[in-house]
């Protein structure tokens, strides 16, 4: 984490709990939050519930006026149409949503959801003014083959591939190994640090120093409470893309208020 650069945390809450439970899960974050007295403005905030939950918790943040960020856990690549079952980036933006998750790699798998596919979601999201957060992440086979940097690196650039650097202020990148995912199997910090300032030197090769400099790159994959201090240490990693530890409101907190319980 730099100074200049705002840390991020982000709870992925994947296709879990019913739209009762989200607004009561957003309610008692906040209040967890407030107990502690959370300075929003020193670390940001955002959840990214299931598309059938987005307008409770929407409703949720602008009455009890959180401070907290929404955001989609996907959106197609088409602004409207014939596209049964599909979600657009107007459809989030009108609901309140400030970010949109891209290219997860439980979609890349789940779905097939190529680089191609990617690029053009990056762009849909930026034409209805999302934030892309944008995951990429080697498999344990191609680590182990020592091929993680350029793997990562080239899904960064396909992701990436004719934007050009003004449109990008906004984007998010999330680096979320696929062998830490739901493992328990978190990152060293030395390893998730190694793999964000790849990328953020990539980003500065293809897109320019001032937009690599400014933009957040997060961790992805089994953060809890115990391992978030250390990775936020690192220079490189300015937040985290958090998966089950997102579901209980005083775990999500724990992590959110990493500086409050940094290891002696
Ligand atoms: O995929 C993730 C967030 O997008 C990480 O999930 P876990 O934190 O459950 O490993």
């Amino acid at each position: 984490m730099s100074g200049s650069r705002i840390p991020l945390i982000a709870g992925n809450w994947k296709m879990n709990l019913d739209h009762l439970q989200a607004t009561h899960l957003v309610q008692k974050l906040d209040w967890v939050l407030r107990d502690a007295s959370h300075a929003y403005d020193e670390v940001e905030v955002a959840v990214f519930p299931p598309f059938t939950h987005l307008r409770s918790v929407e409703t949720l943040i602008q009455a009890d006026q959180l401070e907290i960020m929404l955001g989609a856990q996907d959106l197609s690549q088409h602004a409207s149409g014939a596209h049964t079952g599909d979600i657009s980036g107007p459809m989030l933006a009108k609901l309140g949503c400030e970010y949109v998750i891209i290219g997860h790699s439980e979609r890349r798998e789940q779905h097939q959801e190529t680089d191609a596919l990617v690029n053009l979601k990056v762009k849909a999201a930026l034409a209805a003014n999302l934030a892309p957060v944008i995951c990429v992440g080697e498999s344990l086979a191609t680590r182990e083959a020592g091929e993680h940097i350029a793997f990562v690196t080239r899904q960064v650039d396909e992701a990436l591939e004719g934007i050009e650097a003004s449109r990008l202020g906004r984007a998010v990148i999330a680096y979320e190994p696929v062998w830490a995912i739901g493992t328990g199997a978190v990152a060293s910090a030395e390893d998730a640090q190694e793999v964000c300032a790849e990328i953020r030197q990539r980003v500065a090769h293809t897109h320019g120093q001032e937009l690599a400099d400014g933009m957040r790159i997060l961790y992805g994959g089994s953060v809890k409470p115990a391992s978030i201090a250390e990775l936020m240490d690192k220079e490189d990693v300015d937040g985290a893309l958090v998966g089950g530890a997102s579901l209980t409101a005083e775990e999500f907190a724990q992590i959110i208020r990493f500086r409050s319980h940094r290891p002696a």
